[in-house]
């Protein structure tokens, strides 16, 4: 026995010696992958560090913003009005009665307007996130306008001295403009949108930039940079997105005007969710020049972006303001239509479709009740409203407009994220995307069975399908057939406007969005067609509604989530309506928006 091991260590060296001549290859190779491997981990950690560094770099300079307009003089805390005597309690009103008193009321000024809603933002601020930061040339427009006031007391311009909110896809000179991502921190544009130059024109002072969701191509508002935003009706759940920085501040009164962008819902869904009113404009009635676009080169379905606010009298202010000769000049594309009061005044009986359900995922009991209200609303009015059923929604979401929004198999929307932080919310879909073709067809099959939904696996696959041009023109035509096909289906029922669901749902829970991605069917389709779309609050969610979830489908995945997070938790919480038009009857739009509003039991 000794013997044998003293002759195994005796040869040990030369049994070394053999092993190593067979395997030196491989010893070479293994140690040359694994310092590969470690230059990548430690290049890998190095960047995520340079990142964090960066978004928190990011952070601090938000910070010092505020605390700068904390330091304003006129910034003391109290009510500040320009005389005392005057007694004015500027953040109750209005915007059509604040926009008079700043225009004619020399006791209110535009500089204390402006400190009142830069205070009421940093609180709102405080509790729910929704502003990205202040604009600090605010204060410095505000004195310009007093200035202009002064010299001239005839000076009134349409928007004079309003403070307004701008989602942070918007251009604006001199600030990062990110959609969430780090990669664009630290590159700030070089100059303002067309729509900010026209509101700086118009008299209205940008004052603070809010919150969007990373990519901004999920309905939550939620990134890595800015944090998370949440619903000022119910913290723990979503104010909606994309534009749901703007849905918080002006349902929480720290903004009576914003801005929003819109591809899939982004402008409605937060309206909707936060109890506020908004508009998507056909796309090119207002300039969407100079926003943050991540897919520019996709002009089939387009981002259009629109106003959001308070009430419907807001919107139309808006909307007169913007639709201007500056407007038309700055952006030639814009068709030269000012805003026709005509249209938006008349009296004449409408002809109004209604639909509860678009043919996916089934309203709940708020949502069906919210149409069923305004459609009463209308009738009392005066108009007829006749049924309405949406054709062939299952197919053209997954084969019309899934397809034409990742048209490019997610390329560029991958470009934009490379390297970054990914949001929770999204994780899963950027993850999804990142691996091979195969895997993801094989992704499509497996998550269609586990959702019981084929609307899943046609949606996926349709993100991860390469197209050439014969197959962009094929879409292309599809679209126009689509179009042509719902139009003839309008003008049979000589319809003038059309009312269904706000959204499929009210807000979900926080960072559960993706679970229930499919509710957008029902404002994508107005994206996809390219139709006006408004959203007005109706009503709130009662105990009624949520004992009605008992009989809420839970067939498929989606349905079983829609059932646990809106049967219990959710009375209170806003539901609207959408109002639709042909493409540029923004005005019979917001008539019929107006109308609705004016009887809802919303406000009561
Ligand atoms: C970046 C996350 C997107 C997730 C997409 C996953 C696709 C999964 C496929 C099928 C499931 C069906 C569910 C439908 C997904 C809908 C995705 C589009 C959502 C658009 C939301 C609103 C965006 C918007 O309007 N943005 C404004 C931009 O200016």
């Amino acid at each position: 026995m000794i013997q044998s091991i003293w002759e195994y260590f005796h040869h040990l060296p030369n049994v070394l010696a053999i092993w190593i001549e067979c395997y030196c290859n491989q010893i070479v190779c293994c140690c040359i992958c694994m310092l590969i491997a470690l230059y990548y981990i430690q290049r890998c950690r190095i960047e995520r560090a340079e990142l964090k560094e960066k978004i928190n770099m990011k952070k601090d300079e938000c910070r010092e913003s505020w605390k700068k307009i904390a330091k304003h003089p006129s910034a003391s805390g109290h009510r500040v009005t320009t005389r005392q005597s005057h007694k004015i309690e500027i953040l109750d009103l209005p915007l059509e009665m604040l926009l008079k008193k700043l225009q004619s009321d020399e006791n209110v000024c535009a500089v204390d307007v402006l400190t009142e809603y830069q205070q009421k933002a940093h609180e709102v601020n405080g509790k729910f996130n929704c502003v990205v930061e202040p604009i600090k040339e605010a204060e410095y427009l505000a004195k310009n306008c007093d200035e202009m006031r002064k010299k001239n007391k005839q000076h009134k311009r349409p928007l004079h001295g309003l403070p307004v909110s701008l989602k942070e896809c918007y251009f604006l000179k001199g600030y990062d403009c990110t959609a969430g991502m780090s990669n664009y921190i630290g590159k700030p544009c070089e100059e303002d949108a067309v729509i900010v130059q026209v509101l700086i024109k118009q008299g209205a002072i940008p004052f603070v930039r809010t919150n969007i969701p990373q990519t901004m191509l999920i309905y939550d508002c939620s990134n890595p940079i800015y944090g998370k935003t949440l619903n000022p009706h119910n913290d723990k759940r979503t104010p909606g997105g994309s534009s749901g920085g703007e849905g918080c501040i002006i349902a929480a009164k720290g903004s009576l005007l914003g801005f929003g962008s819109d591809i899939g819902g982004s402008i409605r869904i937060p309206c909707h969710m936060c109890g506020v009113c908004g508009l998507k404009p056909t796309y090119r009635r207002l300039s969407a020049k100079g926003t943050f676009d991540l897919m520019s080169g996709q002009t089939l379905i387009n981002a259009a972006i629109g106003p959001m606010a308070q009430d419907v009298t807001s919107l139309v202010i808006a909307m007169k303001a913007l639709l201007c000769d500056d407007m038309f000049d700055l952006d030639p594309t814009v068709p030269p239509i000012p805003f026709r009061t005509e249209i938006y005044e008349k009296t004449n009986e409408l002809k109004i479709g209604y639909y509860v359900f678009d043919g996916y995922l089934k309203p709940v009991p708020a949502c069906k009740r919210a149409v069923m209200d305004a459609k009463d609303i209308l009738e009392r009015e005066g108009h007829k409203l006749i049924p309405f059923e949406v054709p062939d929604l299952k197919e053209i979401f997954t084969e019309i407009y899934l397809p034409v929004i990742f048209g490019d198999n997610t390329q560029m929307l991958l470009e934009h994220l490379k390297n970054d932080v990914i949001d929770p919310g999204i994780s899963l879909a950027v993850t999804n995307w990142s691996l091979p073709k195969c895997v993801q067809w094989l992704m499509s099959w497996v998550m269609s069975s586990v959702y019981n939904d084929n609307v899943i696996g046609k949606g996926i696959r349709s993100t991860s399908q390469s197209r050439n041009v014969y197959d962009w023109w094929k879409l292309a035509e599809r679209l126009e057939e689509y179009k042509k096909k719902f139009l003839s289906l309008w003008r049979s029922l000589e319809l003038d406007a059309l009312i269904c669901p706000g959204f499929a749902f009210p807000a979900v829970p926080n960072g559960e969005v993706f679970n229930v991605l499919g509710g957008v069917t029902y404002t994508a389709l107005y994206n996809l067609l390219d139709y006006p779309a408004g959203t007005v609050p109706v009503t709130k969610v009662t105990r009624e509604d949520e004992a009605g979830m008992k009989d809420y489908p839970s067939r498929t995945r989606y349905e079983r989530f829609i059932r646990k997070y809106f049967s219990e938790g959710t009375v209170g919480l806003p539901v609207g309506i959408q109002c639709v038009g042909l493409p540029y009857q923004e005005e019979l739009v917001l008539r019929v928006m107006k109308m609705v509003e004016n009887d809802a039991p919303f406000r009561r």
